[in-house]
């Protein structure tokens, strides 16, 4: 009989996880290295965007003249002196995305050239901060949005196009700025944190190309009105030169912490990757394979054992039920590891939300699907159906945190004994 409590030993991990990459340290770390001189506008963006704006309020204080806050609704926890704090759309940006940028700019035109902007970067910012180009409509970008979303593409893909649609992304929002210098720390929901993706690049050159974005659109089968498709044929900067970009959190900081946690827990461990980006049923599927290989045979690690994994799965919607990619994944590991005993998987977004549900992601064992059963429900309809959050919710296998105030992708763990 195993000493482990998997369910409770994988909810510290999780916690413990989240909390080595909230951005208050990480940005005050930052800007303590940094040690910045002269007068600064502070521009946070993104589901992170108030807690790095509040920790850089903390160090800096009055070398900022003036900051401004874009962040997901329900991601403000209050005032912060000197700030004006805007909540917007996501995933899907809403009229109030566009109107928290344009008096953002509108601030940022009136400073003296020798003023420099800190610019905060979390993930959701793409959504949050844009300035369309003349002629698109609020309704065509919600649109393509939802559509690229949709498709399953990926981040890198659905922001090559979004740059190219955008007064602010790919470098652009440098050029409104230039002269004006740009300090950016940058706290990463990008795989291998290309600075050109991560809420699509507003300070970084493009890496992206007209033609990779053709690719996609054809990949995709993506519809496009006018003027949309013609602004897909124009090039975006490939060189800037008034910005600094500083990584100061990712999965792989996320990854690397719940490994020491499991450590410090008795577990064998494994960083598997944090570069996962494949269908989030099939990550759940391969999770599980590997989860019954060391339970049988205790390989390629021995029980009791903690993988780990980081990354963003991707779903490709084809059903009209509710749920997530960690909830999708995780219900498919369940559906896999059903009837064991002494394995338990979660899968979590560490930004506390996951699709458009309440939840972070799930938390699944052996007996999971046959609660979901037991209710009445078939566990492989639903996840058809992509419904995981219902096959989830029925058996109490959601995991339910909140708004977590940071987002460095997902956090994928299973633990044998
Ligand atoms: O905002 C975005 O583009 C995504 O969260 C990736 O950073």
């Amino acid at each position: 009989m195993s000493k482990h409590n998997l369910v409770k030993d994988a909810l510290q991990i999780i916690q413990k996880t989240i909390e080595s990459v909230l951005p208050d340290n990480a940005v005050k770390d930052q800007l303590s290295k940094l040690n910045l001189d002269g007068k600064f506008f502070v521009l946070a963006i993104g589901k992170a965007a108030w807690r790095m704006a509040k920790a850089a309020s903390e160090i800096l204080k009055d070398k900022i003249i003036k900051g401004v806050v874009i962040t997901k609704y329900n991601h403000s926890l209050g005032e912060i002196e000197n700030f004006e704090i805007y909540e917007a759309g996501h995933p899907v940006p809403d009229e109030n995305s566009l109107k928290a940028t344009d008096r953002a700019l509108q601030l940022i035109s009136k400073l003296d050239e020798t003023v420099q902007i800190l610019f905060l970067i979390s993930g959701g910012g793409s959504s949050l901060f844009e300035k369309l180009k003349e002629g698109i409509t609020l309704a065509q970008l919600q649109q393509i949005t939802k559509d690229l979303l949709a498709c399953g593409a990926n981040i890198t893909e659905i922001n090559a196009i979004r740059k190219r649609l955008s007064l602010v992304k790919g470098g652009k929002f440098a050029e409104f700025v230039y002269p004006r210098k740009i300090i950016a720390l940058v706290l990463s929901d990008v795989l291998q944190d290309r600075l050109d993706s991560i809420a699509s690049g507003p300070a970084y050159p493009d890496l992206t190309t007209t033609q990779e974005v053709l690719q996609i659109v054809e990949r995709y089968n993506l519809r496009l009105d006018e003027p949309l498709k013609r602004y897909l044929l124009e090039e975006t900067p490939k060189v800037v030169t008034n910005a600094e970009h500083y990584i100061i959190g990712s999965v792989k900081t996320a990854c690397e912490t719940a490994e020491s946690v499991a450590k410090s827990l008795g577990y064998n461990t494994v960083i598997l990757t944090t570069t996962l980006n494949c269908e989030a049923k099939e990550a759940g599927r391969f999770l599980a394979s590997i989860a019954k290989e060391i339970l049988i045979f205790d390989r390629p690690i021995r029980k009791p054992a903690a993988i780990i994994l980081g990354g963003e799965t991707v779903v490709h919607v084809k059903g009209t039920g509710k749920g997530g990619r960690n909830q999708e994944l995780a219900l498919s590991a369940a559906i896999e590891i059903a009837g064991l005993k002494s394995v338990v998987i979660a899968s979590v977004g560490t930004d506390g939300t996951d699709g458009p549900t309440d939840a972070a992601g799930g938390i699944v064992d052996g007996q999971t699907v046959l609660k979901i059963k037991e209710a009445g429900l078939d566990p492989i309809k639903l996840l058809d159906n992509n419904d995981s959050y219902r096959a989830l919710d029925l058996a109490n296998c959601l995991l339910k945190i909140g708004p977590t105030g940071t987002n460095v992708n997902d956090l994928v763990l299973a633990l044998i004994a």
